[in-house]
């Protein structure tokens, strides 16, 4: 991939516009300097990885695949171990593979991972008995911990979310094509949840005949070695635009840009404008892009967005990811996808359960329902069945440890569970066992699709 200063330039076009969400960097020369060094380090991604993601994304568009995209809400640099980069991929492949057999179509898997270390938030500073600071903008902005000197801006975490964005991606490709990811050990390990879960008997049938099916194709002579590779892709929200642009390289297979930074990005809720710098970012660039679409959005805005993102009515170049909230889904979705549909574009719709879901618990722990969580995708499905279109997917929050972060699930999580093991750095994730609650569940409901 070489860089032409020309085309490059298309890369920065965002500059003069409006960028919500961006850090207050005190040093602008720092930041400058470190600027000019991630230009200078090699690409996360292939770009030809990318045009095979939007290829993948074309399949759920047209309703042959289906999307499941999931990690954490906030990566965090401490949290760059083996374990749980094993335990997260783990978790997301056991999903995978339960909705592969129940909606007998591919399942597309993205994780939120590998570069989801910047947050939007809705207040620029928080206050903690009586003391107020900068709020925490993720791991590649400032740092978590409640002291004036960790909050402060610092252009060098850029780097640091490059170089973990690198191990973590490393870890994630020898694990998907180096035997880990085997299918049938997939399939063991969501035998070994099924047992154990409380919940689980509900699971037993269908765990049951993916055995069969296992078995029966094993019986058919299918090549063992078919099972054990997987494929993978790494995503997350474009906030940071001086990274991301830093990033992003001309293809020189194709002279086209892409942010090498992940396979896929996304736009998220609090920076969608029409006329500012994310979405002018995202239109000039290659990648499979998604936009998160809250309940205030419009008809109007959606085919705005489609036409700025996607000019050419390409399926699999755009997804729209809709976080309405269980009680609006229902009522806000149908407008939006029959007028999408109507206009004759083909975007992936898939069903981010989390954001329209978060409450605080009289403790101070934000937190979400899993069942509110579980009715925004019924609703989801039930919104795409009426109309006959695609519901591609879904986007969620997990980790793949046992944390207390979300209440409900099948091993139950109260109120006052919560502090036993909250650990997240922002939103509150699904832990392991409600993950693997949440797949059977969809599981389910994609069937009766
Ligand atoms: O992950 C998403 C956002 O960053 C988050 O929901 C914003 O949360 P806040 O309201 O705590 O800023
Ligand atoms: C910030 C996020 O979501 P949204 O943009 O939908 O609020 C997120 O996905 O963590
Ligand atoms: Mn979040």
């Amino acid at each position: 991939m070489t860089v032409n200063a020309e085309t490059h330039a298309g890369g920065h076009t965002w500059r003069s516009l409006p960028a919500a969400q961006q850090p207050d960097w005190p040093d602008s020369e720092a930041l400058r300097d470190v600027i000019a060094e991630l230009e200078s380090y090699p690409p996360l991604v292939f770009a030809g990885e990318c045009d095979q993601l939007r290829a993948r994304l074309g399949a759920v568009a047209r309703g042959e695949a289906f999307l499941l995209q999931g990690g954490d809400c906030a990566e965090a640099f401490d949290a760059v171990g083996a374990d749980q980069i094993r335990n997260k991929l783990k978790t997301l492949l056991q999903m995978g593979a339960v909705l592969t057999y129940a909606g007998s179509v591919p399942v597309v898997k993205v994780g939120r991972i590998a570069g989801q270390y910047s947050k939007p938030r809705s207040k620029p500073t928080e206050t903690r008995d009586g003391v107020t600071l900068p709020t925490y903008r993720g791991d590649s902005v400032n740092g978590f911990e409640f002291t004036p000197e960790a909050r402060i801006p610092d252009p060098e975490r850029l780097k640091r979310m490059y170089h973990a964005s690198a191990a973590t991606l490393n870890l994630v490709r020898a694990f998907t094509t180096g035997g880990y990811a085997d299918l049938r050990q997939v399939h063991a390990w969501n035998q070994d949840f099924v047992k154990s879960s409380p919940s689980g008997q509900r699971y037993e049938a269908l765990a049951r005949e993916i055995d069969r099916a296992l078995n029966f194709m094993n019986a058919c002579g299918v090549d063992p070695e078919e099972f054990k590779t997987v494929e993978f892709f790494s995503s997350h929200e474009a906030l940071i635009l001086d990274y991301e642009s830093a990033l992003t390289r001309t293809d020189s297979r194709t002279g086209r840009l892409y942010d090498v930074s992940a396979h896929m990005v996304w736009i998220g809720e609090r920076t969608r404008q029409l006329d500012g710098a994310h979405i002018e970012f995202a239109s000039r660039i290659r990648n499979p892009i998604g936009v998160k679409l809250g309940p205030t959005t419009t008809p109007e805005d959606a085919l705005a967005l489609i036409d700025r993102l996607d000019p050419d009515r390409e399926p699999g170049r755009l997804t729209f990811i809709t976080r309405m909230g269980a009680d609006k889904i229902r009522d806000r979705l149908p407008e939006l996808v029959e007028k999408v549909t109507a206009s004759g574009a083909r975007v992936v719709w898939i069903c981010d359960p989390m954001h329209g879901n978060t409450f605080e618990a009289a403790s101070g722990h934000k937190t979400r329902r899993f069942d509110d969580v579980l009715d925004e995708v019924k609703g989801f499905f039930e919104v795409h069945k009426s109309l006959g279109t695609h519901p591609g997917g879904i986007h969620v929050e997990l980790t793949g440890d046992d944390v207390t972060e979300c209440v409900g699930g099948g091993d139950e999580i109260f109120v006052d569970d919560l502090h036993q093991r909250y650990e997240t750095a922002c939103d509150p994730r699904l832990n392991r066992s409600q993950s693997l609650d949440l797949a059977f569940l969809v599981a389910e409901m994609y069937r009766d699709q």
